[in-house]
């Protein structure tokens, strides 16, 4: 099995996939969070900083695009080419709300004239491999049949469904009819996306498409960083080493934000939300995890997490 750790906004920047690719052993691919291509200029500083290739030594990385225009997914397959990558990603799965008002992420769905203008467009524009990351629709499911007709008229490197439609955001379950559907009709290899969040989560899932070979893992691998070792092994990691590394994990974050970012409410912010993810996996933190939260400084905010480490709270 093929696992990929999906691009998350805000989180999996390679800050993040650098200290993952240090501390665990690797996913298959890491996608970046998205990209939204300018016309009148290349990457900005954040974005540059995410892709080129010193950021991004011994992954295999693919750079994640949000657009609505395939000449300009074009462009900026060109620029990409040019710090070494030649498979590119698209969103077609964003439910925010100031992204699908523009026909842009999960907004691509929502009129198939214009998405299957889109595909001719990219296509014709540029020969990087492309693969879509793809939402069921806009509000119904069965929107999925003719869009799928669409992907089919092109040769897709991988076809990642999250069966979810906009509308559910990241609410009710993944629809695994659909992913049945996707499975029969699709031309394209397909990769799953959807609350695979533990072992058994992917056992479950395994037993009933035995035929899927790639699936992209998000928040199951920011709440547990060491999922993928698990899945691989089959669940067996000592919980005491394992807490061990995931410290080591959380300090090279830290060491990187700070090298980052300019100032300390910066660092402060990702690691907070990045607690909201961790916390799931022990129990008994709830005043170290209050404290996390209301942390001012560095200083206090390492407190707080060592008390969490240090009492070796787990499940
Ligand atoms: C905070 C956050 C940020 C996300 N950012 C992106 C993104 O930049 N591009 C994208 O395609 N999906 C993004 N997603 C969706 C995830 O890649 C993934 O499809 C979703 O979380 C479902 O997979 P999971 O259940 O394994 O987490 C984001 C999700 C979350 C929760």
């Amino acid at each position: 099995m093929k696992l990929y750790l999906a691009p998350l906004e805000g989180i999996t920047g390679y800050v993040y996939r650098q200290a993952y690719h240090a501390c665990y052993e690797d996913a298959d691919k890491y996608f970046t969070p998205f990209l939204a291509p300018h016309t009148k200029r290349s990457f900005n500083a954040r974005e540059r900083n995410d892709l080129i290739p010193e950021h991004n030594a011994g992954m295999y990385t693919v750079p994640q695009v949000l657009s609505k225009s395939g000449e300009d997914v074009a462009a900026i397959a060109e620029e990409l080419k040019a710090f070494g990558y030649q498979e590119i990603n698209i969103n077609a799965g964003c439910p925010s709300g100031t992204v699908v008002s523009k026909g842009r992420g999960a907004g691509l769905l929502d009129d198939e004239r214009a998405l299957l203008h889109f595909m001719d467009e990219m296509f014709e524009k540029t020969d990087a491999e492309i693969s879509i990351k793809t939402r069921l629709g806009m509000e119904y499911p069965d929107e999925f049949e003719g869009i799928l007709k669409i992907y089919n008229r092109f040769p897709i490197k991988e076809l990642i469904l999250h069966p979810r439609v906009r509308e559910d955001y990241y609410k009710n379950k993944p629809d695994w009819t659909m992913v049945e559907y996707a499975l029969e009709y699709s031309r394209n290899p397909l990769v799953y996306n959807g609350d695979i969040f533990t072992v058994e989560d992917y056992e479950r899932f395994t037993e009933r498409f035995p035929t899927i070979d790639a699936i992209m893992l998000g928040r199951g691998v920011i709440r547990d960083p060491a999922l993928i070792e698990k899945i691989r092994s089959g669940g067996i990691i000592d919980r005491a080493a394992e807490l061990k590394r995931l410290y080591a994990f959380h300090n090279k974050l830290v060491t990187g934000y700070q090298e980052e970012m300019s100032g300390e409410k910066n660092v402060l912010f990702k690691m907070k939300e990045l607690w909201f993810y961790l916390g799931t996996q022990f129990t008994g933190i709830e005043k170290p995890l209050k404290k996390i939260k209301k942390a001012n400084s560095l200083i206090e905010y390492q407190a707080a997490v060592s008390e969490i480490f240090s009492t070796g709270a787990g499940k």
